[in-house]
């Protein structure tokens, strides 16, 4: 498999297939709120458009990064929303890095979000579609956040059939900046269990596939075939 990985800035076609990375702590969220029984995250592009979604639509969540805001019910802390009922539920999510990287390759075929929490599965959503080039959407930092670029790596020598000892990848995400930031608490809106749970490999059976629905970019859980 060919693997390539870009900063957001990067990106300067569409990719066939994308994976979009974000360790800290976008994805992660993510597959929490599937994991709590969420329906469906729709990546907002901006601040007021996730309000506006809401307003439309006041039975929806909204979420954002950073420190809690009106008109927002909760922030993008797993530790914060390990333990939520949200059957059902449809999530607004707008991040700093996460879901602008994921709507920055809207345009591709297929869409994958990822972190830890989903490694293995998101493999095999690779391994299983076949393609041979694959684009890793690297988003923090400029492209150069080591907790995801250690995350697309594993990611990417899974998806390739290769076996690999994923400790010094998670070693590597744990030493990171943003994980020093959180377990410092410089990052608003976090738990101190938020580092941990990032770094939790394969927590969830599920890939996220993101794709365009009407004029959203919404994101869904694509659970792993039987074996
Ligand atoms: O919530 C996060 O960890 C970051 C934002 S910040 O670095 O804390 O300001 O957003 P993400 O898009 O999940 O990387
Ligand atoms: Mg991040």
């Amino acid at each position: 498999m060919d693997a390539r990985f870009l900063g957001i800035a990067e990106l300067t076609d569409t990719p066939s297939t994308a994976v979009v990375v974000d360790v800290m702590r976008a994805f992660t969220v993510a597959a929490w709120l599937f994991g709590r029984g969420a329906e469906k995250v729709v990546l907002a592009p901006s601040l007021d458009g996730a309000l506006a979604l809401k307003a439309r639509h006041p039975e929806w969540l909204a979420l954002k990064d950073g420190a809690p805001a009106a008109g927002f019910d909760a922030v993008n802390s797993p530790a914060l929303l390990r333990s939520a009922d949200l059957a059902g539920r449809t999530v607004v999510q707008k991040t700093t890095a996460g879901t602008v990287g994921a709507l920055a390759v809207a345009g591709a075929s297929t869409v994958l979000c990822a972190g830890f929490v989903v490694a293995e599965a998101t493999a095999r959503f690779l391994r299983d579609l076949g393609e041979q080039r694959v684009t890793f959407v690297v988003t923090g930092e400029e492209g150069r956040a080591e907790e995801d670029l250690a995350c697309a790596r594993y990611i990417a020598r899974r998806a390739a059939g290769e076996e690999a000892d994923p400790a010094g990848f998670l070693r590597r995400a744990g030493a990171s900046r943003a994980a020093a930031e959180l377990r410092e608490g410089v990052r608003e809106g976090s738990h101190p269990d938020d580092v941990a749970l990032c770094l939790e490999l394969d927590r969830f059976p599920f890939a996220m596939v993101a794709a365009r629905e009407d004029s959203l970019m919404v994101l869904r859980p694509h659970p792993a075939p039987a074996a």
